[in-house]
């Protein structure tokens, strides 16, 4: 990929120490010269993170109770699929909650009427939304139907995938041209060349895609890419000996997984991460899909990234563009929250099970997103 600055290079604003030992020599790993390289003052988290007692977290029972119930067990997608809600307590919840979360199939026809008049933006999660929650990461491919389902909506609307994964890897598995793709949690987005410079964002790069087409390339973490292959690094082997677990680098942040691993040595996985982040203040720890997550502490996620590719497609604070997102996971709660609190468009949980939720419409699984997508393009 060939990259060309535009003009507002990245400014070199680092106002929080860091090794230099972590910065240099690894320049050649920086997407555009790490001279350049920032980390945005404004968009630095501060969270404070004890030295001490990190480990003691991991021993307190919150800790495995958040490992626990971070996913419902997954299910095959056969026909036995609502084998989930077989018992009728949990039928009962589910169609509960289904009053506050209606089907955004059942609604369709109100969906349909406010979207009248009015451009659709569609946002798309990838695991658990356009492709089934599987035990191999690297085999959760979604299906020809969905793809063609999502090729169909984006010829009609300005379609993106905010996807945890790195952006390569989700382009790998859609495969789709016509789409904008945000990897790791946002923090890496090809987006449009912009006629609209976003507000405050000065560290987007022009760039080319596989295709050769002018993009924009923007990514508020690349600063942290040495620190991210090191702990990379250090993840993989201090997990080798735990069957079943799994590290994978998503670029700018690292997903460690524990589905497969025996339940009871659990800790043993979220030990070995806070060992080894311990030493790194300026990562942060996040629980996804039985997946433990390591992450720049800065203040980006996917509702930034929805917020960015609206300015970014010249859509946002326009009355007519109605903004949908769909996702399953905790972090897309962050995008629901950004189209919720404007009251500008909407989003739709992806989930089998009751759930809290910022989100005002459900679908129940992929398939249900797959024929949802269908009717609306
Ligand atoms: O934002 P997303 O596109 O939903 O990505 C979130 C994480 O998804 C993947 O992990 C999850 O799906 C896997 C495949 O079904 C599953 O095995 C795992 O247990 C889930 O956590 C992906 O592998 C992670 O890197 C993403 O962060």
């Amino acid at each position: 990929m060939e990259l060309k600055p535009n003009n507002s290079a990245p400014v070199l604003t680092d106002s929080a120490p860091i090794s230099k030992s972590r910065l240099s020599g690894r320049s050649g790993l920086f997407a555009y010269p790490a001279q350049g390289a920032s980390f945005s003052p404004n968009l630095i988290l501060n969270i404070p993170r004890k030295k001490t007692g990190v480990l003691d977290d991991v021993r307190s029972s919150s800790w495995l109770d958040a490992m626990k119930s971070s996913s419902p067990p997954h299910k095959k997608f056969t026909k036995d699929i609502n084998n989930e809600l077989a018992s009728p307590d949990a039928d009962y919840a589910y169609r509960t909650w289904l009053l506050n979360y209606p089907s955004a199939l059942i609604s369709f026809e109100k969906i349909a009427n406010n979207a009248k008049g009015k451009r659709i933006a569609l946002f798309l999660d990838y695991d658990g939304t356009l492709s089934p929650i599987v035990d191999n990461p690297d085999c959760a491919f979604m299906s020809n139907a969905m793809r063609h389902a999502v090729k169909r909506v984006a010829k009609y609307f300005p379609t993106a995938i905010i996807s945890g994964r790195s952006r390569d890897k989700v382009y790998e598995f859609v495969g789709l041209t016509e789409l904008y793709y945000a990897g790791s949690h946002g923090m890496d987005i090809m987006g449009p060349v912009q006629q609209y410079t976003p507000d405050g964002h000065q560290t987007s790069v022009w760039a080319t895609d596989q295709q050769g087409k002018e993009v924009n390339l923007f990514q508020p973490a690349s600063a942290f890419l040495p620190m991210i292959d090191e702990v990379f690094r250090s993840l993989v082997e201090c997990t080798k000996d735990i069957k079943g677990a799994k590290v994978e680098n998503n670029k700018f942040c690292i997903s460690v997984h524990y589905r497969n691993v025996d339940e009871n040595i659990w800790t043993t996985v979220a030990h070995c991460v806070q060992d080894v982040i311990k030493d790194f203040p300026r990562l942060r720890l996040t629980h996804g899909r039985k997946v433990l997550e390591v992450r720049p502490v800065i203040d980006w996620d996917k509702g930034k990234a929805v917020t960015f590719l609206l300015e970014s497609l010249g859509l946002s604070n326009c009355d007519d563009v109605l903004p949908i997102y769909v996702g399953d996971d905790r972090t897309d709660e962050d995008a629901f929250k950004v189209l919720k609190e404007g009251n500008r468009g909407y989003g739709i949980l992806v989930s089998s099970a009751p759930k809290e939720t910022n989100a005002c419409y459900s679908l129940r699984d992929p398939p249900e997103v797959k024929t949802h997508s269908t009717c609306t393009g």
